[in-house]
């Protein structure tokens, strides 16, 4: 069986509260786009979970995302048997794209699959929050609001046909960091998450660029000047607007015109600012299904 896993982007990033336990209650736009990892699962007699990726650096054990989401259910439901899973990485690590909560939901949703245990997306949505905040958007996926600590999700219609420019400096960032740094008595500026909503529902791209905003910036901006020069030149090259996604470092630039969007990649490139450069579209209205056994 074999899986997509699909990046995420911010469009829009608030948070409004800190909880007792640490976490912080946010509002956030989420947009999947077509950027993603693949995840084949193979099912073994020999008990337990195998799993090996292409990047030599990232754990195969309980450290990583997917091993943890296969293991949640494969104890819950006393699966006998075992898996081979092979995870090849194409989205950028620790960037604020949800790699890894994204690849997490795609073994939820195999597993699940696999084994024929019948879970509902509801019910992968409420045991993907055990392993990270944005696993359960990982599993529903498209344009949604992601508001509490990100697990109380509405889905939205589909944003409109625009093209995605990624630039991820050679850095990268701890969400934990992030978060754990951020003062929010000292932001001035919240995003207008309700607006961006609205500008949604009315299918009006440039009510979403004209509304894009992430609090986060305050941290992890100052901290890496590379990241408002990447966004300094999106916007030169002819973006309709450019932000960081999530906790960071990747900056995004949304383009209402391919040929400037092409451009502006191959000057990004150029500039060596970023360390990888992708341009890609966001996810149609019914392009994000996970892929056929
Ligand atoms: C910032 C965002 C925006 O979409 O994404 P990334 O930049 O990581 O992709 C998310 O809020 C990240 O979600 P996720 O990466 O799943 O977070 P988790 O693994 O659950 O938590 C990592 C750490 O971030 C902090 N955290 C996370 C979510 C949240 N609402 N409040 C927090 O304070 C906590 O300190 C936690 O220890
Ligand atoms: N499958 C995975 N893909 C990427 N990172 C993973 C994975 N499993 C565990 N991790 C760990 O989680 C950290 C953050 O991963 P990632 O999801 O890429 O960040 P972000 O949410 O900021 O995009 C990485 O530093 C890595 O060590």
């Amino acid at each position: 069986m074999k899986l997509r896993a699909l990046a995420k982007i911010n469009l829009g990033l608030d948070v409004t509260g800190k909880r007792e336990d640490g976490y912080h209650e946010v509002r956030m736009v989420m947009q999947t786009i077509q950027m993603y990892d693949q995840l084949e699962i193979k099912e073994s007699k020999e008990p337990g979970i195998r799993l090996t990726t292409n990047l030599p650096f990232l754990p195969c054990n309980d450290g990583n995302l997917v091993y943890k989401a296969a293991k949640l259910l494969m104890d819950e439901f006393d699966i006998r048997q075992g898996v081979d899973m092979n995870l090849t990485k194409f989205i950028p690590v620790a960037a604020g794209m949800a790699g890894g909560s994204s690849d997490a939901a795609a073994a939820l949703v195999g597993i699940n699959r696999m084994f024929q245990l019948g879970l509902t997306k509801r019910q992968l949505m409420e045991r993907g929050v055990q392993i990270g905040a944005d696993v359960p958007y990982c599993v529903m996926r498209g344009t949604a609001l992601a508001e509490g600590i990100g697990e109380k999700l509405t889905s939205l219609p589909g944003v409109p046909m625009c093209y995605v420019l990624i630039g991820k400096p050679g850095i990268n960032v701890s969400t934990k960091f992030v978060y754990g740094n951020l003062h929010l008595d000292e932001v001035t500026e919240h995003p207008d998450i309700d607006g961006m909503v609205e500008a949604i529902r009315n299918h009006d791209l440039y009510g979403i660029t004209d509304r894009m905003g992430n609090v986060l910036e305050s941290v992890t901006c100052p901290a890496y000047p590379v990241i408002d020069e990447i966004k300094a030149q999106m916007m030169k090259n002819g973006a309709v607007n450019a932000m960081m996604s999530g906790s960071g470092p990747t900056v995004f630039g949304i383009f209402d015109d391919p040929d400037k969007a092409e451009f502006a990649r191959d000057q990004l490139k150029i500039s060596g600012l970023s360390k990888q450069t992708f341009l890609t579209t966001v996810s149609k209205p019914g392009g994000t299904k996970y892929g056929k056994k």
